[in-house]
């Protein structure tokens, strides 16, 4: 099997736990990316249970409305019972990193307001320790050097990320995204803790205050759930 058809059968197995653990009419929360993409393919397939969707990225929004699956403005919706979302790396305790796809600030923000955050990923994104995934950081770009610099002081070797073309890419949130290589993230809330409060610093891409509450891992022999 390869990585495509494991994503798409975590995304079908994401719909079935939707359907079996959020009651009818409720707004669920859609993260970004390859795997989240499948998830929404299939979650129009039923939508008819759910009453709409916040969206994590403008990506996302569009892909959802293409189906016809309405999105509400998150500043509309107090609460969600589920956030369901990749990931580029998830450690044994739930911690992840993301941004891969630049969308972290807004799945951070969707995954604040959700009661469960259910992680979806084939086998591959499972690590030891994070941090062989070069963590993004989503940088208001006044204020990349500075904190390009204090990655470099943490033993860090930070990346400005550019797009195909080699203009820099610009996030949903006109920011700037900063790849740092090299660390070796042992202690994933205290290194979240400590970057968010960088100047200039929007989002880390280390998910550990809103840690995956369950995962769906996909592997040759199916999909494992995972309650953390
Ligand atoms: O910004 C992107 C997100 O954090 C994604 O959830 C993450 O990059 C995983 O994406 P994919 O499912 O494409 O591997």
């Amino acid at each position: 099997m390869n990585q495509n058809e494991l994503k798409q059968q975590v995304a079908k197995k994401a719909v079935e736990y939707v359907l079996n653990n959020v009651a009818k009419d409720q707004i669920i929360g859609v993260g970004t990316g390859s795997t989240a993409d499948l998830f929404i393919d299939e979650l129009a397939k039923v939508k008819s249970h759910i009453k709409g969707t916040i969206a994590s990225s403008e990506r996302t929004k569009a892909r959802l409305e293409s189906h016809g699956i309405a999105v509400f403005d998150v500043n509309d919706v107090v609460s969600v019972p589920v956030y369901v979302d990749g990931a580029d790396e998830i450690d044994p305790e739930g911690n992840m990193i993301k941004g891969g796809g630049a969308a972290h600030t807004r799945e951070k923000i969707c995954a604040s307001i959700a009661d469960e955050f259910v992680c979806i990923a084939d086998a591959s994104k499972e690590v030891a320790i994070l941090g062989a995934f070069p963590l993004p950081i989503e940088v208001v770009p006044l204020s990349r050097e500075a904190v390009a610099r204090q990655m470099r002081e943490l033993g860090g070797n930070p990346i400005w990320r550019m797009n195909a073309d080699g203009s820099p890419l610009i996030t949903d949130n006109a920011c700037h995204i900063l790849d740092v290589h090299g660390l070796h993230i042992t202690e994933p809330l205290a290194l979240e803790i400590q970057l968010t409060i960088i100047p200039g610093v929007l989002t880390v891409g280390i998910f550990a205050q809103n840690a995956a509450d369950v995962a769906l891992i996909a592997a040759a022999d199916g999909v494992n759930v995972v309650n953390f």
